[in-house]
């Protein structure tokens, strides 16, 4: 025990990677302001030095005459191989984990592990598909950071190279919009495996959702033209998010957000274009081509999120919460209108004839949200666009008249100071509402069901992280099925998308018989009035007009149950 991350480990991986510095080259941690700052690590194995992977390549490539983002960069094979036999004794002889060395070599080089004892957990904030965050306190720096517990099915390989792929992409970002990685915590007698991530105290779900936020015009521009900025980098180094939403995009107590949760994320080459799997990004906010089965897409598909986080700003509501893909499709049809025939053809995109509609739709996003600010439209008009081309790119985006028209942005730092509002927040408030209605309402009338609309309504999660290895998972699965508790939620099986199949009271589960009513936009008025749909993940809505104040009892009780969740499972 006792290892610390970042000390540089003796390898010669044949990585493709540009990450990996130089043996005995002087290490730094790169903080989140940008500045750079050697900390010695008084580690049990001792002086080493904690280093950020991502940042040390591009000085020594660079030195520092390149703008940021700018440069192409090699990169990593996603695919990921097995490090050769004699990488792979040095890795766990420096602690990885042998499994997690075998699959994923090429992630953790030029690493070391950080022992799970040098951290403190202070509560949990938050549970993703595939994973729990805990706060915690690093013992050795004194740090706050976010420690990601990734969940394995049984450490099974598929599992552990879909993560492999996030701490790839991860270390390969350096961006103040891009959520930072700042090492890996296991050692080699464990199963798990803990990302250390910088900690943020807010995502934009849980901030939008709170009681009493409203967010004013230049208040939405500072936190879009962040967003478009974070996936400008991304984009510039051939990364595709494919889950933007605003539980994904975290944002601290100066104001600044960070694109967070690559899970979905993947590594494109616009030249060699592969194929990629079209069951990705959480329906309100998926894109049609995806919707319509394109295997072969960019850019686009961030910006169309892009463009649905806008609106829903401005909206103070999801403009499109459909409940299945057919739905999700003739929202986005009714509100962006219908391919033309020549989009149809061009494209030829797999679903086209399933989902062509019959009757044709006119576009009608200028008269939908006309009280939107008026710069707002073209560029909402741009983001939402059908065919992905016309989407343009996050830097055209950041051009856009939105950003240099007054109101001008504000600095985030000025934005106002809110209480810690996470998604997981708005969730555990949802819960304790709807379970003390349904104690009442059992009262009332005996042991009926809950109404319908007391259950929380959440965006669809894509269905998983990349279709390409989804064979594999899916034989797996069966071979796991009996093991309900390990069972990754990550990748569940194609035949779960949409609404169908989720078992009632699971976290994907939508009640068919919820209606969310069809949004009368044209009666809107720009003063991000909220509609009455609870949810807790993704969509930015205030819970509070759906009858869940935030009462200090009710934050009690959440504190509680976030203590014994963390005591049952443990570090
Ligand atoms: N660095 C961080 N600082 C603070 N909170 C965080 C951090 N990273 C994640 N969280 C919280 O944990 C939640 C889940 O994290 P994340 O989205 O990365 O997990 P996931 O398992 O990939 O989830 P998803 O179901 O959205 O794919 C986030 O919505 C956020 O509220």
């Amino acid at each position: 025990m006792g290892c610390v991350f970042g000390r540089q480990i003796s390898s010669s991986v044949p990585s493709s990677s540009d990450i990996v510095v130089e043996k005995g080259r002087e290490r730094d941690l790169a903080v989140p302001s940008g500045r750079r700052e050697k900390v010695a690590v008084a580690g049990a194995e001792g002086g080493a030095e904690v280093q950020n992977g991502g940042d040390q390549k591009e000085e020594q490539k660079d030195g520092g005459t390149r703008p940021r983002g700018e440069r192409r960069r090699s990169r990593p094979n996603p695919r990921l191989s097995n490090p050769p036999k004699h990488v792979h004794g040095e890795q766990v002889a420096a602690g990885w984990p042998s499994w997690l060395s075998a699959v994923a070599g090429e992630a953790i080089n030029g690493w070391i592990p950080r022992r799970a004892d040098t951290f403190e957990k202070i509560d949990k904030i938050g549970q993703g598909t595939y994973s729990n965050v805990y706060k915690a306190r690093d013992t050795i720096t004194g740090k706050i950071v976010a420690l990601k517990k990734v969940r394995f099915d049984n450490l099974e390989p598929e599992s552990v190279k879909f993560m492999a792929r996030e701490i790839l992409i991860l270390r390969q970002l350096d961006h103040p919009n891009v959520v930072k990685l700042e090492g890996l915590v296991t050692s080699r007698m464990s199963c798990s495996l803990y990302l250390v991530l910088e900690y943020m105290v807010h995502d934009l779900a849980g901030l939008a959702a709170s009681p009493g936020v409203k967010f004013t015009e230049p208040q939405v521009k500072c936190y879009m033209h962040q967003l478009l900025s974070g996936l400008e980098h991304c984009h510039n180094r051939h990364v595709l998010h494919r889950d933007i939403k605003g539980s994904n995009l975290l944002i601290d107590n100066g104001g600044v957000l960070k694109i967070a949760d690559f899970g979905l994320a993947s590594f494109f080459d616009p030249n060699h274009k592969q194929p990629m799997t079209s069951r990705v990004v959480t329906l309100w906010y998926r894109p049609p081509e995806l919707l319509l089965g394109a295997t072969d897409y960019g850019v686009g598909v961030d910006l169309w999120s892009a463009g649905c986080i806008l609106a829903e700003l401005l909206a103070g509501k999801p403009i499109m919460p459909g409940r299945t893909e057919v739905e999700q499709l003739h929202k986005i049809f009714k509100l962006c209108g219908s391919p033309s025939e020549e989009y149809w053809k061009k494209s030829k995109l797999p679903h086209a004839t399933i989902f062509k509609p019959q009757q044709s739709y006119k576009r009608c996003i200028a008269e939908t949200f006309k009280d939107f600010p008026p710069s707002s439209l073209p560029l909402i008009e741009t983001l939402l666009a059908i065919d992905p081309t016309e989407r343009q790119t996050a830097t055209t985006a950041l051009r856009s008249e939105f950003f240099t028209t007054k109101p001008y942005a504000c600095e985030p730092s000025s934005l106002p100071k809110y209480p810690p509002s996470k998604e997981m927040d708005a969730k555990l408030r949802d819960e304790e509402s709807r379970r003390l209605r349904a104690a009442g309402k059992a009262n009332a009338d005996g042991v009926k069901k809950t109404r319908t609309r007391d259950r929380a309504v959440r965006a669809i999660p894509a269905p998983e992280a990349n279709a390409e290895l989804q064979a594999n998972l899916d034989r797996r699965r069966l071979i796991t099925h009996a093991n309900a508790k390990s069972k990754s939620e990550k990748f569940p099986p194609p035949h779960q998308d949409g609404a169908l199949g989720y078992p009632l009271g699971s976290s994907h589960y939508i009640d068919p018989a919820f209606d969310p009513p069809d949004v009368p936009f044209s009666s809107m008025n720009f003063s991000y009035s909220k509609a009455p749909i609870q949810t807790w993940s993704g969509p930015l809505v205030d819970p509070a007009a759906v009858g869940a104040p935030r009462r200090k009892k009710h934050k009690d009780s959440q504190k509680d149950k976030n203590s014994a969740r963390i005591k049952k499972e443990g570090m």
